[in-house]
């Protein structure tokens, strides 16, 4: 079953939906003060400790904007990782993701490819500095739009390790074609999950 917060961020993305569908309308001033009322009641509950400690503490993404689960910007989309190393999702864009009418914005793709191409080089990190693996160039090809509604597959694979660089490449396809592909530099960073503290690992 879901956890609370989880059910929290799924009931955001049903509105966050529900208002790229519905027209301009003075009625929907009713609907911003409910909102208010819900983010006053959220805002009582803070407390000391800076968001990001969430995501440093966490043992698997829930706080990203791709997969996880508490933000109600991701989809979120599930990662799943092969015993060759090919990690691969499936996703349905939504209007949230609109860039061109009925088709996905091109930064999408790209986020969507950088998340899926970092999770396929943690799962291979033999041999790497054991620093944060962090983005240092991704390169995108658009051989073609991705459609809205219909069912993408992202998915990656590590290509090299080199010292602290590591390469990756990966693509979104839909109906067996692909329709973007990636590649990317990924480099350790001298700063070392150990040397945050209270940090668990992380990417
Ligand atoms: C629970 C968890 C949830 C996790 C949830 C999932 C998280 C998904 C995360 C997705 C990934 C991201 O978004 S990561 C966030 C976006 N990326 C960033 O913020 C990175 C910002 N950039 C940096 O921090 C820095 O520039 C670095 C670390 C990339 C490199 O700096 P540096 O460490 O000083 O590098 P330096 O020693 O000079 O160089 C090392 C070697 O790399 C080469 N090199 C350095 N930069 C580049 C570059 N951009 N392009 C090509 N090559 C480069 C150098 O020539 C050198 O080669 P040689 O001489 O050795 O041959």
């Amino acid at each position: 079953m879901p956890a609370p917060l989880e059910d929290v961020a799924d009931a955001l993305r049903r509105m966050m939906d529900l208002l790229l569908r519905v027209d301009d309308d003075p009625a929907l001033g009713h609907i911003t003060s409910e909102l208010h009322a819900v983010s006053d009641l959220l805002e009582a509950e803070f407390d000391d400790e800076r968001p990001f400690d969430k995501m440093l503490h966490s043992d698997a993404p829930r706080h990203d904007p791709v997969s996880g689960v508490e933000n109600a910007i991701a989809p979120p989309i599930v990662v799943e990782v092969d015993s060759d190393g090919t990690a691969h999702a499936e996703v349905d864009f939504g209007l949230p993701y609109q860039g061109p009418k009925g088709l996905l914005h091109g930064g999408i793709s790209a986020l969507f490819l950088d998340h899926v191409l970092s999770l396929a080089n943690s799962n291979n990190r033999s041999g790497v500095d054991n620093g944060f693996l962090v983005t240092a160039q991704l390169s995108l090809r658009y051989h073609k739009p991705v459609p809205l509604f219909e069912r993408a597959t992202v998915s990656a694979r590590q290509t090299s390790i080199d010292g602290r660089k590591v390469r990756a490449a990966g693509e979104i396809s839909v109906g067996g074609e692909v329709a973007v592909s990636a590649e990317g530099l990924f480099i350790a960073t001298r700063i070392r999950p150990a040397d945050v503290p209270g940090d668990k690992g992380g990417a």
